[in-house]
């Protein structure tokens, strides 16, 4: 047997408290052995020094567009429909194959780098991504995203049914780690007809269901006009909703929709950043929590953040919470921890987000050696509020060191940044 020993440092428990322990990995099957007393292992194959560190949960990305990192500064400071038409949708109309895991590749480092070891995507050329995360040996749940609108009848089933077949047949892929869901784009941009006909495809196949939804006011006020009921209800009768459904944003959701989410169990996906960038709105993150909805926490593609750091995420979920709910208690310090670890990682069926024996080995180790982490009064409160992405030290996922004192094992960093950097500039050559 092959295991690994996290040893010297403070773990971050499931109820948030922490402890001096060690932790040891089974590598073979990928799983945490033991955490504390138990862990003393005799000889393990590989150790990690944690000493005057915090280990924490992997943290769990649960929605962005991973190979949009080529577009992270293209079209800044517009809303999400202008920016989508008129700068997003043209450009990667553009994308190769090539583009899709150049990018890929590009995110993946800056997640594991800041300590994300697990991610839910929606994009195309969906083969590359894979091809990425078994490379890279993180988690994804991955698949295509499908839009009718602007496509006639044969674009918008061949489009709908990509979306199907992918996630039939990526499903499982690098050892299980990659899992998949069927993607519908939103609510807007595909239309009833095809909804009616694929919905239930998927639903027959037992595939996870993940969209955008209700992420700015011109998305939902069309749609409360067009059907005379909330775009939630509406996705109610198309069977879309339940707990195998997560949603990106829910920023525009009233009263009836949030025990609606509730009621079925359906995720909602916070994106607190994107949200900001593009004004869509503050959605009321407190509420959900207070009527039981399951939230968890997403970056969104790096064009509309514009990183793909989940502490930064952390920080501006619980900042923006407070701001919607007018309340400084709101959305506090653990609620946001909890949403990017134990949250995101139930939305995306992963028995990740917590360090405790049985559970995925997916760990990040945060250096607290830093003036701005300075005093230790409370370190909840420090992940939530005065971590960064680059206090990561070592990242682990799978029971494999991806990360090991800040040097990327997986990936050779800095061609991968070249290719990026060369990609990018090509593709928006070519899109002008
Ligand atoms: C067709 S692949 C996925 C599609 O989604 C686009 N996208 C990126 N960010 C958002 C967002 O906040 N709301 C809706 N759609 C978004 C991305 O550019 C791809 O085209
Ligand atoms: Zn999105």
């Amino acid at each position: 047997m092959s295991d690994l020993l996290v040893s010297g440092g403070r773990v971050l428990r499931p109820d948030l408290t922490i402890e001096r322990a060690d932790v040891l990995i089974d590598q073979d099957s990928g799983t945490i052995q033991a955490v504390g007393d138990e862990a003393r292992s005799a000889a393990p194959a590989d150790e990690l020094d944690a000493g005057g560190d915090l280990v924490i949960p992997g943290l769990v990305n649960a929605h962005t567009h991973v190979a949009m990192t080529l577009l992270r500064g293209y079209a800044d400071d517009k809303p999400l429909d202008a920016w989508l038409q008129e700068d997003i949708w043209p450009v990667e109309a553009e994308f190769t194959p090539e583009d899709v895991r150049a990018g890929a590749e590009l995110g993946i480092v800056e997640m594991i780098k800041s300590g994300t070891t697990a991610f839910s995507d929606m994009y195309f050329h969906v083969p590359e991504i894979a091809a990425a995360v078994e490379d890279a040996g993180v988690r994804a749940v991955l698949g295509h995203t499908a839009v009718t609108v602007a496509k006639d009848d044969g674009g918008a089933r061949a489009d709908m049914q990509e979306s199907l077949d992918v996630a039939l047949e990526l499903d499982g892929a690098a050892d299980g780690r990659i899992t998949t869901t069927f993607q519908p784009h939103s609510l807007t941009t595909v239309g009833e007809e095809y909804l009616r006909e694929f919905v239930p495809k998927a639903r027959e196949e037992g595939l996870p269901i993940h969209f955008h939804a209700n992420e700015t006011e011109d998305e939902v006020d069309p749609l409360v006009e067009e059907h005379d009921e909330r775009p939630l209800e509406y996705a109610d009768g198309l069977d879309l909703l339940g707990p195998d459904t997560f949603v990106a944003h829910g920023v525009h959701v009233d009263e009836s929709e949030i025990e609606l989410l509730a009621e079925t169990g359906t995720g909602v996906v916070h994106c607190p950043a994107s949200n900001m960038k593009l004004a869509s709105g503050m959605a009321p993150v407190q509420d959900m929590l207070d009527a039981g909805v399951r939230v968890g926490l997403g970056t969104d593609g790096a064009a509309s953040n514009n990183d793909l750091d989940m502490f930064d995420e952390m920080r501006d979920a619980a900042m923006l919470g407070k701001l919607a709910a007018e309340d400084a208690s709101a959305v506090d310090a653990a609620s946001v921890v909890e949403m990017a670890t134990q949250g995101s990682a139930d939305l995306l069926g992963l028995d990740s987000g917590r360090i405790e024996a049985g559970a995925n080995a997916d760990l990040a180790v945060v250096d607290l050696d830093a003036p701005h982490l300075t005093p230790e009064h409370d370190l909840v409160s420090h992940l939530a509020y005065a971590a960064r992405g680059s206090d990561v030290r070592h990242t682990i996922c799978d029971g494999q060191v991806l990360l090991r004192d800040r040097e990327v094992q997986v990936f050779d960093e800095d061609a991968v940044r070249k290719r990026a950097s060369e990609r990018a500039r090509e593709l928006i050559d070519r899109a002008q």
